[in-house]
């Protein structure tokens, strides 16, 4: 029995998406880079590889391990690159992808033997979420004047724009690329590549990936242009559980559940973004609160229902545990950190990684 908690992939669940992934980019000739930003948990990427073009980045570290780890194609985006990291990251990366005129134009001569591109941000976007909503009012991702791309043009060849945030509904990315067609096609027409970014859900159920992939295959042609995609949560979705214990109940006028694992440490994103965790399937007569065991009051998975009561000593589920999970994992509260197992095609549990006392220290100073 390995021991809880740990982060579960199931390689036949991330061969599903990459079976969707394969489906689109034949369809499309489009190129897919994994987000590494989203899941960079490499010992799974021998699932990964033969299905996805490469990798894209955040920083110099993520470009690093995906040229490491990963191989194939490496785009190096950053917010903003320091004058210290720019030479590195020429080394390890296919193209880099400047956030601003500014950036392009301090780094131009250091980046000449490798393509070079530029971040638009076409003030539009699908988010829900202000935090995550590229074209919120005074958005520093990206350029957003055409007439200051146009300028540039001639040092670069493609433009990146990433606009979509768990965008599942395809007429609305057909809508919004084609205003983003209309208002920069004279752009578009003189590049060589363009990354649509990531954020589009088509590895969700029922998602209608045969018309993406034709709109992407008509864009390419519209504007003489390879097109990349930058899955992250779509590369992922579905393919991983935080596999947890429940080590105290309490009724404190609802029952409450605390288990071995940290909502706050282990998936973050849910307290960033105030949404529930899931538990499959969340049905029967008892009724209990998830909860973490770090002191914030407010390390609450969720509510589920379960079948029977619930025992000091369950296992419990928590689902779609890959995107921003892992990623963002941390110390806070010293509460161990999950291990990283992954269950093989042929079932076995493989423990890819443990953290112990040690590696907690060794964060620390
Ligand atoms: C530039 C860029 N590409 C790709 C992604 C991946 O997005 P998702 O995980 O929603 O597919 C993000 C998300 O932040 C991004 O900022
Ligand atoms: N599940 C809660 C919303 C997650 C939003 N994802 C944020 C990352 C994304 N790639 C972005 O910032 O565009």
């Amino acid at each position: 029995m390995i021991q809880t908690p740990f982060y579960l992939i199931d390689s036949a669940s991330l061969k599903r998406n990459m079976a969707v992934i394969d489906r689109l980019r034949e369809g499309s000739g489009a190129k897919a880079l994994l987000a590494l930003k989203c899941f960079a948990t490499w010992p799974a990427f021998d699932y990964m590889r033969d299905h996805m073009d490469g990798t894209t980045s955040s920083s110099l570290y993520e470009l690093r391990l995906g040229r490491e780890k990963f191989g194939k194609e490496t785009h190096a985006y950053s917010v903003a690159w320091p004058d210290h990291e720019i030479d590195e990251a020429v080394g390890y990366a296919d193209k880099i992808i400047f956030n601003s005129v500014g950036q392009l134009q301090r780094f131009r001569d250091r980046t000449g033997g490798i393509a070079r591109g530029l971040r638009l941000n076409p003030g539009l976007s699908t988010s829900g979420f202000d935090l995550a909503d590229p074209a919120r009012p005074f958005s520093r991702l990206g350029e957003w004047s055409a007439e200051k791309i146009e300028a540039v043009l001639p040092d670069i060849s493609g433009v990146m724009i990433h606009y979509n945030c768990e965008n599942a509904d395809f007429d609305l990315f057909d809508r919004q690329l084609a205003e983003i067609e209309g208002r920069f096609g004279a752009i578009l027409d003189r590049l060589d590549w363009v990354s649509l970014g990531g954020g589009i859900h088509f590895t969700g159920e029922g998602y209608p990936v045969d018309r993406l992939a034709a709109r992407l295959k008509a864009f390419a042609a519209a504007h003489g242009v390879q097109v990349y995609l930058e899955p992250g949560e779509a590369a992922i979705t579905r393919s991983a559980t935080l596999e947890v214990t429940v080590l105290d109940l309490l009724d404190n006028g609802k029952q409450l559940a605390i288990v071995d694992s940290s909502v706050e440490a282990h998936m973050l994103d849910l307290l960033i973004y105030r949404q529930s965790a899931k538990v499959e399937p969340d049905a029967g007569d008892h009724s209990y609160m998830v909860c973490g065991k770090s002191c914030l009051a407010g390390d609450i998975f969720g509510e589920f229902r379960f079948a029977e009561p619930l025992k000091v000593g369950d296992r419990l589920s928590i689902a779609d545990a890959a995107g921003y999970t892992m990623v963002k994992k941390n110390w806070f509260n010293g509460v161990k950190m999950p291990s990283i197992v992954i269950r093989e095609p042929d079932g076995s549990l493989r423990v890819a990684r443990e953290f112990g006392y040690g590696d907690y220290a060794s964060s620390l100073g």
